[in-house]
């Protein structure tokens, strides 16, 4: 059995719970599971000494109702008293709770997340979690921080384990971007289809593509986190700090206070990117945001191109992302490619990596 923590029921949280309760009532678990602890923000929930499983009919009203005042040092104490295997999944893009990874690991919890700033953000941090959670026999599993749920961070870790050397990663690594561009630069376009930016923009919010605020995916840091996850995960020690990066938000609208203010001006340059487009249409090609990380030459960047229609890249479909591995083992390169973003396709990544963790803890227990 797996005791499980959630904190963040967000958009990807509240989804991961309903894919677990799901498979939980159809009794369709490859391996127990149970939800011992909920937290958001402001409150949290933990089950009872016994660690019954939480009640997932209505946990939102019993959060909100039952809950006590979120306090990380009481979730983790709880959770590493669970008499059997225990994992934190941390469903959020706080900073605050990956400042938390190291009490986490030292308590004897795995870790689970789609949240990327632990293994993008400074550098001396990350390697100690890794040294640590070595050091602590702990499972750190983040599928979901690249390509959401697509086998992208599981396939390089197998390239690398078994000795294939990493010559290039180079691919579309937004779903956001992806749909925004594919919908705006289409490969093909039929007259009266074409939509301004802006109003793409507000579709793959409303879709649950884009980040809580959609600059963080248009200033290409969350592309660039990605790159920097991937670099680091091919031996090479990437820094948001040194990564070069084509920052796509207007300069206007970077200092706007928050994210509805952004989308309610950003209208007012749907000129500048109309422009981008006419002149990559007038080379016959479409814009596409593409990261690469380039082991053998240093050249890892993150960058909007024009590219020909008869790019790879060029003809993906909504917000599908393609990452291609080349490598010594694969010179034609190996590609993954489907849909990058979503609740749906983030939270499935979390339920796969926390089923790995159930099976491969399941003989040895704690
Ligand atoms: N959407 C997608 O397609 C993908 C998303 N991701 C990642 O998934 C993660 C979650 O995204 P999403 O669900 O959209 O985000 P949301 O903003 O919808 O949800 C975030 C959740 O985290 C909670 N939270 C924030 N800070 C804290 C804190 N200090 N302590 C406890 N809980 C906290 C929030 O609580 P409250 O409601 O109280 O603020 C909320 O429940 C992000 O890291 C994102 O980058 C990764 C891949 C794809
Ligand atoms: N906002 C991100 C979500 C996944 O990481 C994206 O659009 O790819
Ligand atoms: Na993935």
């Amino acid at each position: 059995m797996v005791n499980v923590g959630i904190i963040g029921v967000g958009l990807v949280g509240s989804e991961l719970i309903n894919q677990l309760s799901a498979q939980i009532s159809r009794r369709s678990l490859p391996f127990p599971l149970k939800i011992v602890a909920l937290a958001n923000s402001k409150v949290q929930l933990l089950s009872n000494t016994n660690y019954d499983p939480i009640d997932l009919d209505g946990w939102k009203i019993r959060l909100m109702s039952h809950g006590i005042s979120t306090d990380l040092s009481v979730f983790t104490k709880y959770l590493a008293k669970s008499p059997d295997v225990a994992v934190v999944v941390d469903n959020t893009s706080n900073q605050d709770v990956v400042d938390f990874y190291p009490e986490f690991i030292k308590a004897g919890l795995h870790i689970v997340t789609p949240n990327k700033k632990a293994f993008s953000g400074e550098l001396g941090f990350y390697k100690k979690i890794v040294d640590l959670a070595r050091e602590k026999n702990v499972l750190i599993y983040h599928e979901s921080t690249v390509g959401a749920g697509l086998p992208v961070i599981n396939t390089l870790k197998d390239l690398v384990g078994t000795g294939d050397e990493i010559v290039k990663i180079e691919g579309i690594f937004s779903g956001t971007l992806s749909y925004l561009f594919n919908s705006f630069s289409p490969t093909e376009e039929t007259v009266g289809d074409a939509k301004t930016f802006s109003d793409i923009v507000r579709i793959a919010k409303d879709n649950g593509y884009t980040e809580p605020d959609p600059r963080d995916d248009l200033n290409g840091i969350d592309v660039a986190r990605k790159v920097v996850i991937l670099g680091r995960l091919a031996g090479i020690d990437l820094s948001l700090d040194t990564l070069p990066v084509e920052n796509m938000v207007p300069e206007p609208l970077r200092a706007v206070a928050s994210a509805d203010e952004f989308l309610t001006k950003l209208p007012d340059c749907d000129d500048h990117f109309d422009q981008l487009k006419k002149a990559a249409k007038n080379n016959n090609k479409v814009l596409r945001y593409v990261g690469v990380v380039d082991p053998v030459n240093g050249k890892s960047s993150v960058s909007l191109l024009s590219l020909s229609a008869s790019h790879p890249f060029a003809s993906l479909k909504g917000s599908d992302n393609i990452i291609a591995f080349t490598t010594k083992r694969f010179p034609n390169p190996l590609i993954i490619q489907g849909a990058g973003a979503g609740a749906a396709v983030t939270a499935f990544g979390i339920f796969s990596d926390l089923i790995k963790i159930a099976e491969r803890t399941s003989s040895v227990g704690r």
